[in-house]
């Protein structure tokens, strides 16, 4: 526990209220919580309650309507390099291979040719696609796109990753794995995870903590730690426990 007590990132009152003609929408209240160095910290919440908002804010893609974000201390506005995303429909270009689309960021950051093919390769085999690099998104499947999409964000070395609802559009045997996977790459190549999901089982099985969101407006319903040891047994009493928790602390069903 001790390496996760630095606070890589503090949330302090964040609000977003959308005007338009019809008038205004809030999506997200009041939204305070700590990131640790190191965690994996999951936020979970019905659909359309403001996720994605949210992690917009967090990234620097969306202006606050109210409220501070701190990275290392240091309020944020606008992006920062040392925080990469990892999106649910991922963008990935189809004409280039597995290879060019986990260097994009790199190139964008003017690295020469030959330490961008390191770095790609190093990343390329954690996730699993060593023998991939020369092939095309539409040649892979939908779990194979999500690991060159982990790749291409771990590639920037950020400090911290943020990831929407990567699994949501994977079958059920693909989440699965999937989610042995970004466990086993975020304890090989540690680093701070901010993992989105609407799936109480998904979010038991990965977290070190949940935040758990309210309707919309979202706001912090409540913070669980998870002692539970990994790999987690999804049918043992404690986990089947939390779960029940959760799921009658949900505002709908998710
Ligand atoms: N630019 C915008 N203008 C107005 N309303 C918006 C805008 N962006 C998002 N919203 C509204 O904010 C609410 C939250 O949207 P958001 O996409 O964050 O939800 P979500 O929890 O990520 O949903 P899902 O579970 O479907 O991914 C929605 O009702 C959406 O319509």
């Amino acid at each position: 526990m001790e390496q996760h007590m630095r606070k890589i990132m503090e949330i302090q009152d964040i609000s977003k209220t959308f005007f338009s003609k019809k008038g205004m929408f809030t999506a997200i209240e009041d939204v305070s919580f700590d990131v640790r160095e190191g965690e994996f910290l999951v936020i979970l919440g019905p659909g359309r309650c403001g996720k994605t908002v949210l992690l917009n804010m967090l990234a620097g893609l969306i202006d606050k309507t109210t409220g501070r974000v701190l990275l290392d201390g240091k309020e944020v506005s606008g992006t920062d390099s040392k925080i990469s995303m990892v999106f649910q429909k991922l963008a990935l270009m189809p004409f280039k291979t597995v290879q060019e689309n986990v260097e994009l960021g790199l190139k964008f950051s003017g690295m020469p040719k030959s330490k961008r093919q390191e770095i790609s390769q190093h990343y390329i085999d954690l996730v699993g696609l060593k023998g991939f690099e020369k092939s095309y998104p539409s040649q892979l499947s939908g779990g194979m796109k999500q690991r060159v999409g982990i790749a291409r964000a771990y590639a920037t070395k950020p400090e911290i990753l943020i990831m929407d609802e990567p699994f949501g559009q994977l079958d059920a045997q693909t989440r699965y794995s999937m989610q042995n996977e970004i466990l086993r790459i975020w304890q090989e190549e540690k680093r701070t995870v901010i993992f989105v999901t609407n799936n109480i089982e998904e979010a038991c099985y990965l977290g070190d903590r949940i935040i758990l969101l309210s309707e919309c407006p979202a706001k912090v319903k409540k913070i669980y730690e998870i002692e539970i040891e990994r790999p987690r047994n999804m049918i043992s009493r404690e986990f089947l426990k939390l779960r029940t928790d959760i799921s009658d602390n949900t505002d709908l069903a998710i």
